[in-house]
């Protein structure tokens, strides 16, 4: 039954369980504002042999689950974004060395960045989105990996680019969603929000 006019609809808090600022940042472009933001800390180490979407699935699961059990009456959105060169995972890289290493992988090659989104109810129940998008960098030279390097831009971020900065302009093919890469699939996320009663349908 559609709410009467001027009726507020009743819906459960929402609590962004994320402390990178693009998800906010994303989610703020569908005019979605959490309620409260507040981060997991959660061991993020890949399994032994553990592959990208695996990975993906059991953090976000994770990350809501962690969130959930502070916020229990909440609905509790978290994700988790890895980039995977075939079987391998390439997480945040921990110095310049491994930035430039990373850069030198996806060098002219075909990757994929999955993000899974896991939205925990209050009820108990989650509900969670898989994404895949597909990306080639161009061929980089040494000189553009040291610039990369030197720009910082690889603190931080899955596979150590960034595809809302200055990394875009290697890129030479993507296929999917673009949101999905710096973090949050806005599509999917609108989804489970529409499913949990949160977006209007
Ligand atoms: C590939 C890519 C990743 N990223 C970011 C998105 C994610 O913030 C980060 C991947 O790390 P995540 O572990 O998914 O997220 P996070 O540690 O930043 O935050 P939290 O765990 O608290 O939710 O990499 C970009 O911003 N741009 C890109 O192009």
């Amino acid at each position: 039954m559609p709410a009467s006019p001027g009726k507020v609809l009743e819906r459960p808090r929402l609590v962004l369980a994320s402390a990178s600022p693009r998800r906010l940042e994303l989610l703020a472009r569908i005019g979605v504002t959490p309620d409260d933001v507040r981060p997991t800390e959660i061991d993020e180490t890949p399994l032994k042999s553990e592959l990208p979407r695996s990975l993906a699935i059991r953090l976000a699961a994770g990350k809501a689950l962690a969130g959930a059990s502070l916020t229990p009456d909440a609905l509790v959105l978290a994700a988790d974004t890895v980039v995977g060169l075939g079987r391998r995972v390439l997480g945040k890289p921990a110095d310049e060395a491994e930035a430039a290493r990373f850069l030198g992988l996806l060098s002219g090659r075909r990757h994929r960045v999955i993000t899974a989104v896991c939205l925990a109810h209050p009820e108990g129940q989650r509900t969670a989105r898989l994404v895949t998008t597909v990306l080639a960098f161009q061929r980089l030279t040494q000189a553009q990996i040291e610039d990369h390097v030197a720009s910082g831009e690889w603190r931080g971020v899955a596979g150590g680019y960034q595809i809302q900065r200055r990394a875009e302009m290697y890129v030479r093919f993507l296929s999917g969603s673009h949101s999905n890469v710096v973090g949050l699939p806005l599509f999917e996320t609108a989804q489970l929000l529409r499913g949990a009663g949160w977006l209007r349908p």
